[in-house]
């Protein structure tokens, strides 16, 4: 490897310095650090797409051409390596006052929910960099998100004022599909940038994505990838644990099997403790001290899908809709707990269905589940299109908030409550390491 491109690969690992002369792509193509802004350009470019909405069945159109640039099986595309889709993207938001105000919160804090959005591009710009064919200017792939896995945040704050600056590769391939792992780091200083500035690490993130044909009507074959080293090995067994993994949650998932017996004794312990003591009645049901019921944490939104939200598909872009339900997640968490909340962990948001342009999204939040200062909320979402009054659920999202206080406990009522309770629980229990409360902690909508 060139020594630059071991220098990068290097920095991705740990604490990332020396903020300017960073570079992405592959080991033959070492290039400066995309703007944040360049990322969504890039994608258009690599798609084909138009940036004008009446030309986008032309554009499509046009794509159907690329079919005949697809792989007819795995093995006829050349493998890749890890440092092939690295790419930098930086979010200058200490030297770009303009830039800084689209992700400003009223309390100076940095809007979350941007960064979801950017983590959701980066993620597709990993992935067309992985399988660039150099034959091609466009790519015949559609790549899509199918699964955020995992966000964790670590317990640096979040400044407006300072730079920002991700990584990402891919990590892990199956046969359509691919993991990403991407991260973000802040800048030490304030304002601008110093040749000698420190990047700290403030979030891990693994997306998976999957590739489909340039109609984005049928699955795609990847190309392989192959490890360098030791720790990539790693990485690729982690990534086929994760895939295990998923299988199992979902396999055990509460809407296929029956809660295991240490959860039917948590709902049945709940069910006790919310029976009134003077009667004798399974229907007499009482709010013990310092508790709010499941049901009155409820909070609901109505989006209508116009085109400008739109990827580069022409179907509504999974980060506009991850920040819409961050942000009723967040509003939820903060009504709840009756202080502003910091988000801890994103978990396990699967993109069933893709969103057509002009449909109605209806999100609904409530708080699933508490302990101590943390409070777990589920946000669902269905769509409609205007003609149909049938809604069609597209996503499941799951946040973990930790509260400057202690919180109420929640309590379930029905059984399907009940469900959300354990369901909220196996999230909440699922999070890598708790987070220790830092006042200086400040991620917020
Ligand atoms: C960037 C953006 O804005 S994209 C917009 C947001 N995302 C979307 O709109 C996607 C909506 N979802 C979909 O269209 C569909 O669910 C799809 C196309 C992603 C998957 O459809 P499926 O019928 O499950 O496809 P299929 O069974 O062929 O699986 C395709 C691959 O996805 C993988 N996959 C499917 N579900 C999951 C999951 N929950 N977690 C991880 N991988 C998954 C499969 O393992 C398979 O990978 P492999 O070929 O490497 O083994």
């Amino acid at each position: 490897m060139k020594r630059a491109a071991m220098r990068l690969w290097t920095l991705n690992k740990g604490l990332l310095t020396h903020g300017r002369g960073l570079a992405y792509g592959s080991e033959n193509k070492i290039c400066k650090p995309l703007h944040i802004q360049e990322v969504r350009n890039k994608l258009r470019e690599i798609v084909g797409v138009s940036t004008i909405w009446r030309d986008h069945v032309k554009a499509m159109e046009e794509r159907k051409l690329l079919h005949n640039f697809l792989a007819t099986s795995q093995k006829a595309l050349p493998p890749r390596k890890m440092k092939d889709s690295y790419i930098e993207v930086l979010l200058p938001l200490g030297s770009d006052p303009d830039l800084r105000d689209k992700y400003l919160t009223v309390q100076n804090t940095v809007r979350f929910g941007r960064i979801l959005e950017d983590l959701d591009s980066l993620g597709v710009l990993v992935c067309y960099m992985h399988n660039q064919n150099h034959s091609t200017k466009m790519s015949p792939l559609s790549i899509v998100t199918v699964l955020v896995d995992k966000i964790d945040m670590c317990k640096y704050s979040l400044s407006p004022e300072q730079d920002i600056k991700f990584t990402g590769h891919v990590s892990w391939v199956g046969k359509t599909s691919m993991e990403v792992k991407m991260k973000m780091f802040q800048s030490s200083y304030s304002f601008h940038m110093h040749s000698d500035d420190k990047f700290w690490p403030v979030l891990d993130a693994t997306f998976v994505m999957v590739a489909r044909d340039s109609e984005n009507k049928g699955p795609a074959f990847v190309n392989p990838l192959v490890p360098e080293n030791k720790e990539e090995e790693e990485l690729i067994t982690q990534g086929e644990l994760n895939k295990s993994r998923r299988i199992a949650f979902s396999t055990t998932s509460l809407l296929k099997v029956a809660p295991n017996s240490e959860e039917r004794n948590v709902i049945h312990e709940l069910f006790l403790n919310t029976l009134d003591p003077k009667t004798i009645s399974f229907q007499s049901r009482i709010l013990p001290p310092k508790a709010v019921w499941m049901e009155d944490t409820k909070l609901k939104s109505l989006d209508i899908c116009h085109p400008q939200e739109r990827n580069i598909f022409n179907r509504i872009f999974g980060g506009f809709l991850m920040r819409k339900a961050y942000e009723l997640a967040w509003a939820t968490a903060c009504s709840f707990g009756g202080s502003r909340p910091y988000v801890v962990t994103v978990d396990d948001i699967m993109f069933q269905k893709p969103v057509e342009v002009g449909s109605l999204l209806f999100l609904s939040s409530q708080v699933c589940f508490t302990q101590d200062n943390y409070i777990q909320v589920r946000v669902h979402s269905e769509v409609a299109s205007l003609d149909s009054r049938e809604h069609m659920t597209t996503n499941v999202f799951h946040f973990t908030f930790m509260s400057e206080k202690e919180v109420p406990l929640i309590f379930p009522k029905t059984y399907g409550e009940s469900m959300l309770y354990l369901d909220g629980q196996r999230h909440f229990k699922s999070m890598s390491t708790p987070v220790i409360l830092k006042k200086n902690y400040t991620v917020e909508p």
